[in-house]
Formats: structure tokens, sequence, C-alpha cells
């Protein structure tokens, strides 16, 4: 990242046939643009980011001490949870919309002959140069929160699944907001490859106006690659609770919902749950994978699903790498 170079001052040294144009009235030249990182929560990768950027010089001044206009400010979009490291060493970690850093700061811009005029000089004739831009060379990095998120209903058994399916031993029990920070497990499969699934605290309806652990839930759904909505079919018209997760994804961040997910049924041991499953299958069309995290039932079914949305993750990146879209 360069910024923008300042502007210059003008000379007032100028040579016939020239039209004079500096004298001792030349206004300094405008700044250099800085180049600004913003995070904007709709850009989901750092691709659209190239690998260099230049910022807007500042322009040169003029006469009658007409000072040169500041270069713009260039803005570059990145999402939410990039880090910013320089030489090894984290310079920012930006977890909220809007924020911003400066990457570079453009050169100050040089100073006009009006700027050295004083008693004893009358007709200036020096005036400096602009500055150059900054320049640093900043690698940025996605904070992935996990590969995949669960996402549930408090008690639906989150935190039971991950427990089952993973290394990770987040508490369970039978009361609602059990888990009050997420926790990342990860799950091994046998060709070694790994996938961190996180357990983030149970959703409520009105989570995205903040009710319940609202925000700060939905903010590490947003960081997770693919979902896993897990129902409680348990629990009459299991349906109301997709709709209702669903729902608050999509208010909170539009689009979220519809990120690569699974939908899991658990509690299948428990007396009601065949028959809420059966009505389930009648209101979602989308595959459901019944299972239990406590008895360990149907558990491989999810592992092979899990790897599926695991590697299609790993196609679509890989696409993405080989074209990248540029600004
Ligand atoms: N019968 C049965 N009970 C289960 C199953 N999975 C979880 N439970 C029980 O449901 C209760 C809630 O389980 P948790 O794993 O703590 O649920 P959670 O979704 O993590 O809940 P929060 O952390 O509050 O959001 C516990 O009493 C679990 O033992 C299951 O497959 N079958
Ligand atoms: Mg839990």
């Amino acid at each position: 990242m360069v910024g923008g170079n300042g502007g210059e001052g003008i000379t007032s040294f100028h040579s016939e046939p020239r039209k004079e144009f500096g004298g001792p009235d030349g206004g300094n030249g405008g700044d250099g643009g800085r180049i600004i990182l913003k995070v904007d929560r709709q850009v989901k990768t750092l691709y659209p980011v190239s690998s260099r950027y230049k910022g807007f010089d500042g322009e040169a001044g003029s006469s009658k001490n007409c000072y040169g206009a500041n270069g713009e400010c260039l803005y570059i979009k990145i999402p939410l949870g990039t880090v910013v490291k320089e030489d090894g060493e984290i310079v920012a970690d930006l977890s909220e919309d809007g924020e911003e850093y400066v990457a570079a700061y453009g050169g100050i811009g040089g100073k006009g002959n009006r700027f050295f005029l004083n008693n004893d000089n009358r007709a200036p004739t020096t005036a400096t140069p602009g500055e150059p831009g900054q320049e640093r060379v900043l690698h940025l990095e996605l904070k992935t929160m996990a590969h995949a998120g669960m996402v549930g209903f408090p008690n639906a058994g989150k935190s039971s699944l991950l427990r089952a399916i993973s290394n990770a031993k987040p508490a369970v029990a039978a009361y609602p907001f059990t888990t009050l920070n997420p926790h990342v497990g990860i799950v091994k499969y046998q060709d070694y490859e790994q996938i961190a699934v996180a357990d983030v605290p149970g959703i409520i309806r009105g989570a995205h106006r903040n009710r319940g652990l609202g925000l700060a839930f939905l903010k590490h759904v947003e960081r997770c690659r693919f979902l896993l909505f897990v129902l409680d079919l348990s629990v009459a018209e299991p349906w109301t609770q997709f709709q209702d997760l669903k729902y608050e994804l999509e208010q909170y961040e539009e689009g979220l919902s519809q990120r690569p997910h699974a939908i899991i049924g658990n509690k299948i041991d428990l007396p009601q749950s065949k028959s809420n499953l059966k009505l389930l299958k009648e209101h979602v069309e989308q595959r459901i994978i019944p299972l239990s995290a406590l008895t360990g039932d149907n558990l491989e079914e999810l592992l092979l699903h899990l790897r599926e949305l695991y590697d299609d993750y790993l196609e679509t990146e890989k696409s993405c790498k080989h074209n990248p879209i540029k600004w």
C-alpha cells in the first residue's frame, strides 16, 4: 500500500516566455490521500482485495495563494473479522461493521512560495516539493471462527452434539442458555482432514434485536462458513424452530440463512420425535438428518454430510482463488 503523494508547492521561478504563475503568492500543495481499510459486512472474502494499492496524489498549489486539493481517501472494503499484520505482528483486528484502519498515510503537500513570505523576503522564490506517501506491506487474514456453526434454540442439544462428534467438552445441562460462550471442537476424519465446528449460544426469537444473547451470538454465526441447524424433534411443530432461526439470521444479515447448511433433527430417541420428524418432513423440503446426540444414533450420516459441506467449501475457495475479482 502506498499513500498518495503530496502535491507540489509552486515555485516562483519563471523563465521567459512562460507566464508568471507563482510569484510570492503560490499556495501549498494538497496532502496525498490516505488508503483506508473499511469493514463492510456485505463483503465476505478477501479475494476482491488486490495485492497493490496506490493512494490519490494531492494537487499542486497554484498562484494567488490557492492551495492544491488534498488527494481523496481510497477506501478498500474488507470483511468483518479481518486481521491486519505487518512484519508478522498484528496491527489491527477489525471486528466491527464500519470499522476503519489507515493502511497508508498520504505525503504532506509541498509548501508554496506564500509560506516563505516574511518581512525580510517580500518575494520568496522558494517552494518545496510534496512528500511521498507512506509505503507499507500489510498482510490481511480473515479470522474464521470455525468451518461449521451450530444454530439452534436453547436446549436443542447443540453442546451435546459437539461433545458427541468432536474432542470438545462444552457443558451440557437441562436448562436454556447453558452455553454462554462459543466452543469450537475439531471433528477428525480418517484421512486426517479436520473440520472445526462451533457450538454457539442458543438463539431465541428477537435475537436480531439483541434479545437473549442476541447480537453477540449472531456475530459468531457470521464467521462460520456453513451452518448446522439443530432442531429439537421432541418439541411439537419443530418446523417453527427452523423458520424462526432462519428469520433471525436473515434479519441480522440478509443471505445469512442461505449459507450452505444441514438440518439436524436431534433427540430422535425421545417418544414424540418420530411423529414430529414425519410432520417436519412435510413442512421442510430439504434433507433432514435425524439423530440422537445422547445415544449416538445416526451420527455417521451427519459426519458424512459435514464432510460434503466442507469439501464443497474448499472447492468454492479454490475457484475464487483462480478467478479473483479485480477492483
Ligand atoms: N433424550 C435426549 N436428550 C438430549 C439429546 N441431546 C441433548 N439432550 C439433552 O438436552 C438438554 C440440553 O442439551 P445441551 O446440549 O446443553 O443443549 P444446548 O443446545 O447446548 O443448550 P444451550 O447451551 O442452552 O443453548 C440436556 O439435558 C441434554 O442431555 C438427545 O439426543 N436426546
Ligand atoms: Mg449449549
